[in-house]
């Protein structure tokens, strides 16, 4: 009875955070998020995934903030990749809203990797692949493969500009996640080495907590010189 009532309270929560937010998102898609959120939960009491530890904390922090790319994403954008995903975020939850577009979720990490599997296998998701390599090995078999690149939570800008610019195709869109602006200045040399711009900023509001959040669109300009990115933990030892 206890787990009933939980289940209906959270999902009442949910839908509340989803209507503060202006976000629609159909039942079975909220059913299957739910299916996730409990999933992550509980293999969090065993392994650290992630440091929000309880449910409503995860459901605002995790789940509304990978749903407010929807409000940025295009129809006909259908390709993603999302490197440095941890336990699937933004990725695996734009996965469940966007059925009919595909995603490749990336994290160096293995056993972040086999969380997201077993999810993908109990909510039976057809457009999710998952790959356990870090983004600069990666590269080689997905150079321009992609619509749009997603990031959020890795690195710095300069840093994530040179993982993520590479493996969208010209004229793509990567949209990284960032508390506040202030990588915006010092990745300028990255933006002009790797032909990238920043076209536009988009702030949000968390509709708990009311903190910020920032999407921005950085859109690939020409093709990626091939020397980038750098070799493994070169981009991080000396950004850009
Ligand atoms: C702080 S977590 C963020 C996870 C998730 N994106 C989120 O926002 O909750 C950063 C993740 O990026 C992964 N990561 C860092 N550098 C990476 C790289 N070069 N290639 C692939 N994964 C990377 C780490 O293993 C870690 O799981």
């Amino acid at each position: 009875m206890e787990n009933i009532n939980e289940e209906a309270n959270l999902r009442e929560y949910f839908l509340s955070l989803l209507s503060k937010s202006e976000i629609k998102v159909p039942d079975e898609k909220i059913t299957q998020m739910l299916k996730f959120l409990e999933l992550l939960y509980n293999k969090n009491q065993i392994m650290n995934l992630t440091a929000i530890r309880e449910k409503k904390g995860m459901l605002e922090k995790h789940f509304i903030d990978s749903l407010l790319l929807t409000k940025v994403i295009n129809d006909d954008e259908k390709s993603f990749i999302d490197v440095g995903t941890g336990a699937g975020f933004p990725g695996l939850v734009l996965a469940i809203y966007y059925p009919e577009k595909k995603f490749l979720l990336v994290d160096s990490v293995r056993k972040k990797i086999e969380f997201i599997n077993e999810v993908i296998k109990e909510l039976n998701l057809q457009n999710v692949t998952t790959s356990f390599e870090r983004a600069e090995e990666l590269i080689k078999d997905r150079r321009e493969c992609f619509d749009v690149a997603l990031c959020r939570g890795v690195a710095n800008l300069r840093i994530i500009l040179e993982y993520m610019i590479p493996f969208i195709k010209v004229n793509g869109r990567f949209l990284p996640q960032k508390l506040n602006l202030n990588e915006i200045e010092e990745s300028k040399n990255a933006l002009k080495i790797l032909n990238a711009k920043i076209n536009k900023t988009f702030e949000f509001y968390l509709p708990e907590s009311k903190d910020a959040r920032i999407i921005l669109e950085i859109i690939k300009l020409q093709k990626t010189n091939i020397k980038y990115p750098r070799k493994v933990g070169i981009p991080v030892k000396k950004p850009l």
